[in-house]
């Protein structure tokens, strides 16, 4: 009877073994381990307590008892597992629809291959610079789900980054995509990215945020039969049908992954990158996701995730994994060979250890530091193929170049295929349902703007009502040129407030900018003439009257009320008025009255400086991240 090791390092039949960290115990000898090993190909059905099938997996949702020691029965070499569930299962029975799959078209694979490739980060002004990856090298062929494993800090994200093109810069080495140096515009648009943190809309139902991303990825292009039935299968598939008029914010996290997964499936793209798609989720969830992904990989689609430390279970469920250790490769291949290869290193993987936790505490040193040298030299920093499921069948950069056709260009840099204009629409039909469904926040707005001006908010109506509140309750002449002439200046004045608000928003974090803003107010006030009129400034600080969008607002004002030649005012129910010329009050305040126009040209122009310089900002931003 074999051991539970020699099941691991089972090289006759080639069924590698994985540690599932539990107490089993041998039928015949009543020996308990306090974890197992069994062959991968019997993980599955020891989960399910069946083996998965190839068209549809359906998770029971029936709960289980608290699991008792299995019991496992070898004959003839594989381990027979006789034993309840290991866990819980999921609370709800998900049934992904495999028909839908096939609806969906499948795509040409496509196989990414690095060289040499490095990644080296600023860190700011007289620090230098670091470098995170350290001239790695992979490959990851088509039509596979693939794992990127390593310690905290060890490069997984960043890889993935550079990968995936949304980091570009300090990136050296070469990217080839079917053996063709990758073309960036292109492969933004025949990938996507999925990042830990979810992005979705929480006050939109499973079906809207569907239907936003459709009009945003598809536009106009695709008929509204076709974004439809594309939807229903995408929703078939990930089995989220039936949620389909469910608010984001009551899905469960794994229903939010699974609906994260969608959104981007609608454009069909051919490589998706994952980070961490599994953290915060329970094991039932961490399953599912990545049968999904496993699924998406039959139809072509190359799925590249970053992940923590998978369970045994989990770790079996991807086809090849590759583990940094401090942005170094130190293994590449085969879930199944993992095994094999730590023997032929000769850092043999410990009788009941899970490979993958195994293969981390290498990379981490816990072993010493002489083991990842040894890891990484085996590996060749990733050039090596020798662990390959089926090294034979990897085809080099020329022979790929031979199979597949030179992809199609993209002529424009723009990651998106619709217009502006249908973006702007898509994006305000978002917002108006989100401010529908979220009417305590609408009411309490809409009640702030009345109770506290247009200097806090800027919508055009809000404004409106305040400028109608504020005239009326002032007892201002009922002249409609004065009133439009005060609501033109309160609405310019509101849209430079929100310009200025967008540029310190731009340039400094929450934090930052949430003192700097009203600390920078402070002086704009105090320029306006509010308290200290213009004539009694000091000489060396007038300049900042002209920089200040609230002097020009307060004259804009004065203006609509005393300009135009006003006459001279009612004095009925005193014997002296001393303001009773508004010639004299302006004076007395140094305004001439007749500046409105000077006024608008100026806060329109701080508009466009503003939004202006939050565009630079926003741009260098990008660009530093990237
Ligand atoms: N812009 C940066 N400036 C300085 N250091 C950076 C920068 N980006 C990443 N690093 C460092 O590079 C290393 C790798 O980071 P990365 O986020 O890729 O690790 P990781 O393997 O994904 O870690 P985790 O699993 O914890 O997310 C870390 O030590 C990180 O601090």
């Amino acid at each position: 009877m074999p051991t539970a090791r020699e099941q691991f390092f089972n090289a006759g039949d080639g069924v590698a073994g994985i540690g599932l960290g539990i107490e089993i115990g041998e039928a015949d000898s009543g020996r308990v381990y306090n974890a197992t090993t069994v062959p991968m190909t019997s993980a599955s059905s020891w989960r399910n307590g069946q083996t998965s099938t190839a068209t549809s997996t359906t998770f029971s949702s029936a709960p289980t008892s608290a699991p008792s020691p299995p019991q496992v029965a070898y004959s003839n070499g594989a381990a027979a597992i006789k034993q309840p569930p290991l866990e819980s299962v999921a609370e709800e029975e998900v049934h992904f629809d495999s028909d839908a799959l096939n609806n969906l078209p499948a795509r040409e694979p496509v196989d990414i291959e690095f060289k040499e490739l490095s990644l080296t980060v600023n860190l700011g002004f007289n620090r230098g610079s670091k470098e995170i990856l350290h001239n790695v090298c992979g490959k990851f062929p088509g039509s596979q789900l693939i794992a990127i494993m390593g310690p905290s800090g060890a490069g997984k994200s960043t890889l993935l980054d550079a990968l995936s093109g949304f980091k570009t810069t300090g990136v050296d080495g070469s990217i080839l995509l079917n053996g063709r140096r990758r073309d960036l515009p292109s492969f933004r648009r025949m990938s996507c990215y999925i990042t830990q943190d979810d992005r979705l809309q929480p006050l939109l139902t499973v079906n809207e945020n569907m239907h936003i991303a459709a009009d945003l990825k598809l536009g106009h292009t695709v008929s509204y039969e076709e974004k439809e039935s594309r939807i229903e299968d995408i929703l078939l598939l990930l089995g989220l049908y039936d949620h389909d008029q469910t608010l984001t914010l009551r899905l469960s996290g794994g229903q939010k992954k699974r609906l994260s997964i969608a959104m981007e499936l609608i454009n069909n793209p051919t490589v998706m990158f994952l980070d961490e798609p599994t953290t915060g989720l329970d094991s039932s969830s961490c399953t599912k996701v990545l049968e999904l992904l496993k699924k998406l990989t039959t139809q072509g689609r190359t799925i590249i995730c970053t992940i923590h430390q998978p369970t045994a279970k989990l770790f079996q469920i991807f086809d090849q994994v590759y583990v940094l250790s401090a942005g170094n490769c130190v293994y590449q291949g085969g879930t199944e060979k993992l095994v094999p290869f730590l023997h032929a290193v000769d850092l043999p993987c410990p009788m009941y250890h899970n490979p993958a936790d195994y293969i981390i505490e290498l990379a981490c040193g816990e072993y010493g530091y002489d083991k990842i040298d040894t890891l990484k030299s085996a590996t060749e920093n990733g050039s090596c193929l020798t662990w390959f499921n089926n090294p034979s069948a990897v085809l080099r950069s020329e022979a790929l170049m031979r199979k597949y056709p030179i992809p199609k260009r993209t002529k424009s840099d723009s990651l998106e295929d619709t217009s502006y204009a249908n973006q702007c629409s898509v994006l305000l039909r978002r917002g108006y349902i989100k401010a529908r469904r979220d009417t305590t926040m609408t009411h309490l707005r809409i009640g702030v703007n009345i109770a506290v001006g247009p200097a806090v908010r800027r919508h055009i109506i809000s404004c409106f009502l305040f400028t109608s509140i504020v005239y009326l309750w002032s007892y201002q002449p009922m002249e409609w040129v004065r009133f439009w002439m005060f609501f033109a200046i309160s609405l310019l004045t509101v849209f430079v407030g929100h310009s200025f608000g967008l540029m310190i928003g731009a340039w400094f974090d929450v934090v930052n900018g949430t003192f700097l803003a009203p600390v920078l107010t402070i002086p704009m006030m105090m320029f306006a003439g509010f308290g200290v009129t213009l004539r009694d400034l000091p000489s060396y600080l007038r300049w900042g009257s002209h920089i200040s969008y609230l002097r020009y607002g307060l004259e804009g004002f004065i203006s609509a009320i005393y300009g135009l030649d006003r006459g001279v005012l009612a004095c009925n129910e005193a014997p002296y008025c001393h303001y009773r010329y508004p010639k004299k009050f302006l004076e007395e305040i140094t305004m001439s009255g007749d500046q409105f126009w000077n006024d608008v040209i100026a806060l329109s122009a701080m508009i466009l400086i503003f939004r202006f310089f939050s565009y630079i900002v926003l741009k260098a931003k990008i660009k530093s991240i990237r």
